[in-house]
């Protein structure tokens, strides 16, 4: 009996139409996705996210590090970003991901939202170097944040919240017809570390 995982069923599709979303509910148990997030804190190299918009330089508040089987070059807000290889916790957490939803994964893009002050602006992750609807696997550390999704024609929205150690699966055709994003929050003080498994395709 899983009394950790009680009453979620991963095969149910949270989304109305148009994509798949699966939620595993916590992958990791609470000690366990503590000791993740303070070592992630600790060593992952974060650097601000960058964008050129118009021709002005920005940096985000929130913080980012990618990585991959090979040192990729990625690039999205006009930026060129190149991957770092796996670290030993990076590998551990992928595998548990893979094994948890059956799909493989040869990158990760990390956020580091230090408080709810920060969040994602609206938009999906159809970069053209990802697998065309590839699964993305977002783990969840740290503090409890909402997650919405917004059709993107009819403007249907759903929301979820993702708590500490969650796991939440994107599929098929998600990024195609729906947004998402992560609303910022005044109530929220504590950070949060995302870690995204994606398919990179070359
Ligand atoms: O932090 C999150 O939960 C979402 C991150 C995200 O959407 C992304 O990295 O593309
Ligand atoms: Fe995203």
């Amino acid at each position: 009996m899983d009394l950790f995982n009680i009453e979620i069923d991963e095969t149910k599709n949270l989304l109305p139409k148009d994509g798949i979303v699966n939620y595993y509910g916590s992958l990791l148990l609470p000690a366990v996705a503590d000791h993740y997030l303070t070592s992630l804190l600790t060593t992952i190299p974060w650097k601000p996210d960058e964008a050129v918009i118009f021709g002005k330089h920005y940096l985000t508040k929130r913080k980012i590090a990618w990585f991959a089987n090979i040192p990729y070059a990625y690039t999205y807000s006009n930026i060129t970003k190149r991957a770092l290889p796996w670290t030993p916790e990076l590998v551990e957490l992928k595998k548990l991901v893979e094994e948890k939803t059956g799909e493989h994964f040869n990158s990760c893009l990390l956020n580091l939202y230090p408080t709810g002050n920060e969040g994602m602006a609206w938009h999906s992750d159809g970069e053209k170097d990802l697998k065309k609807n590839g699964a993305i696997a977002s783990l969840s550390l740290g503090a409890e944040r909402k997650f919405s999704f917004r059709h993107k024609q009819t403007k249907e929205t759903v929301s979820f919240l993702l708590p500490h150690g969650s796991l939440l699966v994107m599929k098929g055709t998600t990024q195609t017809h729906w947004l998402h994003r992560l609303p910022p929050t005044t109530r929220v003080k504590l950070p949060r570390v995302n870690l995204t498994f994606r398919t990179i395709t070359n």
